[in-house]
């Protein structure tokens, strides 16, 4: 399917392998690059803004090399974009390591994924269907 994107940034639209992605990376758009020092978090702006059909939403995600290498990761992962929002994409970042991380105009900050969710209404009750788990949660099964 086609989604409408407006790129007002310097770097080229996201790219995207048909076959063998879920995700596409976007980068930084800055006119200079930010220094996040440890446990720091900021808005990084993507300079792209784009059009979701009624039905989808767009996921940002951090992408698991920065975690992984720098500890670098999306604060409220998946930042969620709805389909009626017209503003820029922004990524908000947090260092979770103990080292300034800088983040570079044009780096590929986090990865997005557009997704399809259920549209739904309540179903306003007093009782549910009774199941074995019950209201057992949060590990009440034990370790092993
Ligand atoms: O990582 C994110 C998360 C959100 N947004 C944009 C798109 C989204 O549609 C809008 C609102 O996001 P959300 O619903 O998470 O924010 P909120 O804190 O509930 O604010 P609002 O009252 O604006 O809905 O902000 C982003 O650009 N990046």
């Amino acid at each position: 399917m086609k989604i409408k994107i407006v790129n007002r940034s310097k770097n080229p639209l996201p790219a995207y392998s048909t076959t063998h992605s879920a995700g596409m990376d976007l980068r930084a758009n800055l006119d200079e690059p930010i220094r996040l020092k440890p446990l720091e978090r900021i808005l990084v702006p993507t300079g792209l803004f784009i059009e979701l059909p009624v039905g989808y939403e767009a996921q940002v995600r951090p992408r698991s090399g920065l975690a992984l290498k720098k500890g670098i990761t999306v604060l409220n992962s998946p930042g969620t974009i709805d389909a009626d929002y017209r503003g820029e994409i922004g990524v908000i970042l947090i260092n979770l390591s103990n080292v300034d991380f800088v983040i570079e105009h044009g780096e590929r900050i986090c990865q997005m994924v557009i997704a399809k969710h259920e549209t739904i209404s309540w179903q306003d009750v007093e009782i549910l269907e009774e199941t074995e788990r019950g209201a057992g949660g949060f590990g009440h099964t034990g370790k092993n």
